[in-house]
């Protein structure tokens, strides 16, 4: 029996397109979501184990590790997909900002990791893996999205001690994304700008994480590493 692969916030978007590739190839699921979406209705529907959660304290963050070891003893993988786009631009309070950030892309993998490393290491694959969902911006930070960047930066530090701690059993990496796929309220000013901000100027959609995804899934020697998704972005 295959050690399921945990997902945190598949409810929409990318995290529900890794949930449904992975579906369509029998692989086992645990789904964190918060918000119930008519797709978590679909996943749970198809065998998923759908668990709600929304990381806004240390108690949840706790409540959900207690619910996920009562689920499984075992994990074939980790993806940190959960996140929230906020800005100093949305938030006069930037101490609450700052610690939202931090929680949900820093503080909820690290506690998720430390408390999963058994789960991982009991998996009966070659290799179990952890993969943190980051951002092109860790490189060069973002002056409207201060909070956000730096949470991202915080979480591709853990992806290289986390890769040192577990390996060799365990491979953690980052995948570190630029414009993936729009919001549906973007205007087409913004479209038309963050379009022009890679030198292949397209918005690629969830099928490329979905892709490398795969590709970290099926690897047996990338760790502690960053696979850039961005388009070039780095060039322009
Ligand atoms: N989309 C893009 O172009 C890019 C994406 N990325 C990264 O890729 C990943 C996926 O992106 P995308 O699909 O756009 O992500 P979304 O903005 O759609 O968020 C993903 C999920 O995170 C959940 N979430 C947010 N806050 C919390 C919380 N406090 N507790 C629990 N769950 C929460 C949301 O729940 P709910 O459904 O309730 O809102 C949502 O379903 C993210 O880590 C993102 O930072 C990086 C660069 C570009
Ligand atoms: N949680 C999210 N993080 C990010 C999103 C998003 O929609 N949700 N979008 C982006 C942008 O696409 C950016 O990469 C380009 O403007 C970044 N992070």
């Amino acid at each position: 029996m295959q050690s399921p692969i945990l997902i945190t916030g598949a409810g929409q978007r990318i995290g529900l397109a890794l949930a449904k590739s992975l579906l369509a190839n029998k692989q086992p699921l645990i789904v964190t979501y918060r918000t119930r979406h008519n797709s978590i209705d679909e996943l749970e529907a198809a065998g998923v184990k759908c668990i709600e959660a929304d990381f806004t304290s240390d108690e949840a963050i706790a409540d959900f590790i207690t619910q996920l070891k009562r689920t499984t003893s075992s994990l074939r993988a980790i993806i940190h997909n959960a996140s929230s786009w906020d800005c100093e631009g949305n938030n006069p309070d930037f101490a609450q900002l700052f610690d939202n950030m931090m929680r949900i892309h820093a503080k909820v993998p690290y506690l998720i990791n430390m408390a999963c490393a058994q789960l991982l290491q009991n998996s009966s694959a070659e290799h179990s893996d952890i993969i943190h969902l980051t951002d092109y911006v860790v490189e060069k930070g973002s002056p409207k999205h201060i909070a956000y960047a730096a949470s991202k930066a915080a979480l591709d530090n853990l992806t290289k001690s986390f890769a040192a701690q577990l390996a060799p059993k365990v491979k953690v990496n980052s995948i570190a994304p630029s414009l993936i796929i729009f919001n549906e309220h973007d205007s087409a000013q913004y479209r038309e700008k963050t379009l022009k901000k890679s030198i292949l100027g397209l918005e690629p959609g969830s099928q490329e994480i979905v892709n490398t995804v795969a590709l970290l899934l099926n690897s047996h020697y990338i760790t502690g590493r960053t696979l850039p998704v961005d388009g070039g972005r780095h060039l322009k």
